[in-house]
């Protein structure tokens, strides 16, 4: 389902200096990786996508739904799930609990919720210590546990900032497979710093700059801006670095 900011505005705080000032972008449905520099607005941006702030100026759609309004605001956020940067969790439950937890939260009956629980966390290999309490998991761990939360309802839209910090090499392979197998059933729009093998997951590529759109395009035009003797493994990181640097000028 595609997601559209269209001339939106965003402060942080009443007064604060806009973040983002009156960007126009579409996420078409499919696979998009959000790049962009530190502080560039990427983790703002997915906040407003998932209806945790609203614009200040402009609109956010889901489709043709616009979070605004009780009623539309449940089902916008039905469908859309929402990895934050720094995920809090209730540290005394356990993992299923959590799950559970959240997929009622989001407005699945406890029954249903709890039917969802066992496939969300197979699905980012927590099985055995579903049981097992929060509290006692590893980073990496629990990064997998919000994974797993952010499938459970099922959503459309699956918004993640930066969900690969902190898995080993094994656990982030399994993520981008995980990624794969989405393919088709949900769009996601992943937001990081991780540039190596984009290829193989996401169909399309921003780029964000200072709270503006610097790129977008497929996967192969943004490797296309990679410089011409730059060797197959370095591409994208090159195309990056080249699409940055050409700003500084
Ligand atoms: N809660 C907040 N209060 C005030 N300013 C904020 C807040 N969160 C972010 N900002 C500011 O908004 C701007 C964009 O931040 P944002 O976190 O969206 O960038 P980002 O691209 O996700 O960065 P990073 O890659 O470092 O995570 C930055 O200047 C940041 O200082």
């Amino acid at each position: 389902m595609p997601l559209h900011f269209e001339s939106c505005t965003f402060g942080y705080g009443r007064r604060g200096r806009p973040v983002l000032s009156e960007l126009d972008v579409s996420f078409a449905s499919g696979h998009t990786v959000l790049l962009g520099p530190n502080g560039a607005g990427k983790s703002t941006l997915l906040a407003l996508g998932a209806s945790a702030c609203a614009p200040r100026d402009g609109a956010v759609r889901l489709g043709r739904l616009r979070p605004v309004g009780r009623r539309a605001l449940r089902s916008y956020r039905r469908k859309v799930s929402w990895l934050p940067q720094q995920p809090r969790f209730l540290s005394g439950m356990t993992c299923r609990e959590h799950i559970a937890y959240v997929g009622w939260l989001k407005g699945m009956s406890e029954r249903e919720a709890w039917r969802a629980v066992p496939r969300a966390i197979e699905r980012v290999g927590l099985a055995e210590k579903a049981r097992d309490k929060v509290g006692t998991l590893s980073g990496g761990q629990r990064q997998r546990l919000a994974i797993a939360q952010a499938l459970v309802h099922d959503a459309q839209l699956l918004l993640l900032d930066e969900p690969t910090v902190g898995l080993d090499p094994l656990q982030r392979r399994r993520f981008l497979n995980l990624l794969h197998e989405l393919r088709g059933s949900v769009s996601v729009i992943v937001s990081t710093h991780d540039i190596t093998d984009l290829d193989q997951v996401f169909d399309e590529v921003v780029v964000v700059e200072s709270g503006a759109l610097r790129f977008q395009g497929t996967v192969a035009r943004f490797e296309s801006l990679a410089e011409a003797d730059c060797p197959p493994g370095r591409r994208l990181e090159s195309a990056y670095a080249g699409l940055l640097e050409a700003g500084e000028l």
